[in-house]
């Protein structure tokens, strides 16, 4: 906005177009809208349509004044998948299809941008706001631990730590990231740190993208203080202005109650959401349930996705799990003929839906256990909910993050790497019954930490304050005079 207009400040957000980054960015999106800002938010032609088709979005956003929706092609076919490894695809394609439209709809837009809050993971979000010479603050969408972990790595190259050593390697203690030396091991690190070539394009990829946030004007971070902060504080010796303003789902649902709009059943799912297990949940008994889900982009073989039907129905626990239609990798020609005896213990004791109200679910009365891959949206959303977690990591942030629910927070079991019928059956019945109080002691206290942090006064709140100020004084803080050639210079 030119210095003197009336205007709000103009601000827009730009994830990642996939569920977890969709998910958190469109809550932050409404936040900043609640406080009087215009928000342009940008959706891939492929996302935004799953969006309108499933959700009450549009008729939701409909009521800020100022607010606008954008779409721009992924570069992928419609009928690509979208998850698992083929999503690195998309990542690829987007850098080369959807930057230079992104850059002409950037350039045209009115009222003119304060700032963009483009998401961590794509990189030619911020290379092209500095050509075109608009301020970026980064949101990355992963936790503060993961974060730090991908910005260490090329230390972690440098000391020797890495490439691991086999199979073998993976208990190893990695030294060289700070805050983290005492606990964290080979197998706890990124995915894609598994790669004997430090060379590996993935690795790059995201080691590159993590460095880049140097170059913003800040980082958003989905979490708070009380949870994260002995690695926020590593974060911030290297970079300024890190806001901590999460869980966000949380921090939006005060929100709009204080401000007295409607908060029942909105969702941004791009998947049609069944409600039926509500009815389910329903009857079952209090804290008898556990929940499984492994997100949106989580792919099992055949063969781990019958060692978890087997070790839940042995369990002899209640269960609702979420089975998307792409959750399992399939073979041409595979008959699926289930054993009968988990088809029988499911109709005793479990139901399986392809898409559930999550949140909703996590903080049923039935609930009382989520076995979860561990991305970081879920991971928070166990918390508010006060539900313990049995993590079994897939991929990217997920190892990371199940280390510290498992051995930092103690909130839950760490099962990474291992997929066998009798631990899956030995740790539900641990979560759910043998163990349970302890677990749910801290998760608890963990669920307070995270109600008071978004509350009037608590560290998410006072942080989201302080962005909008930012943002607000970003307002001609550009020279405008020749916007192309702006040399931007990192506050
Ligand atoms: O049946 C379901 C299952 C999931 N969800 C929601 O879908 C989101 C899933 O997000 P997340 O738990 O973060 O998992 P992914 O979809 O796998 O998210 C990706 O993005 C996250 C944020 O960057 C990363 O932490 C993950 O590793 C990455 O896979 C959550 O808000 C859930 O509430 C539903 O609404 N219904
Ligand atoms: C493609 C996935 C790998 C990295 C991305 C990510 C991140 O670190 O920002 C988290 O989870 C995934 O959705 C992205």
């Amino acid at each position: 906005m030119e210095k003197g207009s009336s205007n709000p400040p103009h601000v827009l957000i730009f994830p990642l177009p996939a569920q977890g980054h969709v998910n958190s960015m469109l809550k932050l999106a409404e936040l900043l809208c609640l406080s009087g800002l215009y928000v342009t938010f940008v959706n891939s032609e492929h996302n935004h349509e799953r969006l309108v088709r499933f959700t009450d979005l549009q008729v939701r956003f409909s009521k800020y004044q100022g607010f606008q929706f954008k779409t721009v092609p992924d570069g992928l076919p419609v009928e690509h998948q979208r998850t698992g490894n083929h999503f690195m695809e998309l990542v690829k394609t987007m850098k080369m299809v959807t930057m230079p439209i992104f850059k002409e709809m950037v350039q045209g837009m009115t009222p003119p941008l304060n700032c963009i809050i483009g998401d961590g993971g794509l990189e030619f979000v911020l290379d092209a706001a500095i050509e075109i010479g608009i301020p970026v603050i980064h949101f990355r969408t992963v936790s503060s631990c993961s974060f730090w972990s991908y910005f260490c790595i090329p230390d972690m190259i440098n000391a020797g730590e890495l490439p691991m050593k086999g199979s073998q390697d993976m208990d190893r203690i990695v030294t060289t990231v700070p805050g983290m030396q005492t606990f964290l091991r080979c197998r706890d690190l990124p995915s894609f740190c598994r790669v004997d070539d430090m060379s590996d394009l993935d690795l790059q990829l995201f080691t590159n993208c993590t460095r880049q946030t140097l170059r913003a004007r800040g980082l958003i971070l989905n979490t708070f203080e009380e949870l994260e902060g002995p690695i926020l504080s590593q974060i911030r010796r290297r970079f300024s202005n890190v806001y901590s303003i999460g869980p966000l789902h949380e921090h939006l649902r005060k929100k709009l109650i204080e401000q007295k709009h409607q908060t029942h059943q909105s969702s941004n799912s791009l998947r049609e959401v069944d409600r039926s297990c509500l009815s389910w949940l329903d009857k079952q008994p209090s804290k008898s349930v556990l929940y499984v889900s492994f997100g949106s982009q989580a792919v099992t073989t055949k063969e781990q996705f019958l060692e978890f039907w087997h070790g839940l129905v042995d369990s002899k626990k209640r269960f609702l799990w979420v089975m998307r239609a792409d959750s399992i990798a399939k073979r041409d020609g595979e008959a699926e003929n289930y054993p009968p005896e988990l088809v029988e213990g499911t109709k005793e004791r479990g139901l399986i839906v392809e898409w559930t109200p999550q949140e909703e679910v996590l903080a049923h009365e039935a609930v009382g256990g989520f076995l979860t891959h561990s991305g970081w949206n879920s991971t928070l959303e166990s918390i508010v909910a006060g539900v313990p977690m049995i993590c079994w990591p897939y991929f990217a942030d997920q190892q990371i993050n199940s280390r510290f629910v498992g051995e930092v927070w103690k909130l839950g079991l760490d099962m990474k790497d291992v997929c066998d019928r009798k631990v899956v059956e030995k740790m539900v019945n641990d979560l759910i019954e043998d163990n349970r109080e302890e677990f749910v002691r801290s998760v608890a206290k963990m669920a307070e930490l995270a109600r008071n942090s978004v509350s009037e006064g608590g560290s998410s709140n006072h942080n989201l304050n302080c962005l909008i100020e930012d943002i607000r004084l970003m307002v001609g803080s550009i020279t405008r005079t020749d916007e192309s050639k702006i040399q931007y210079v990192p506050r």
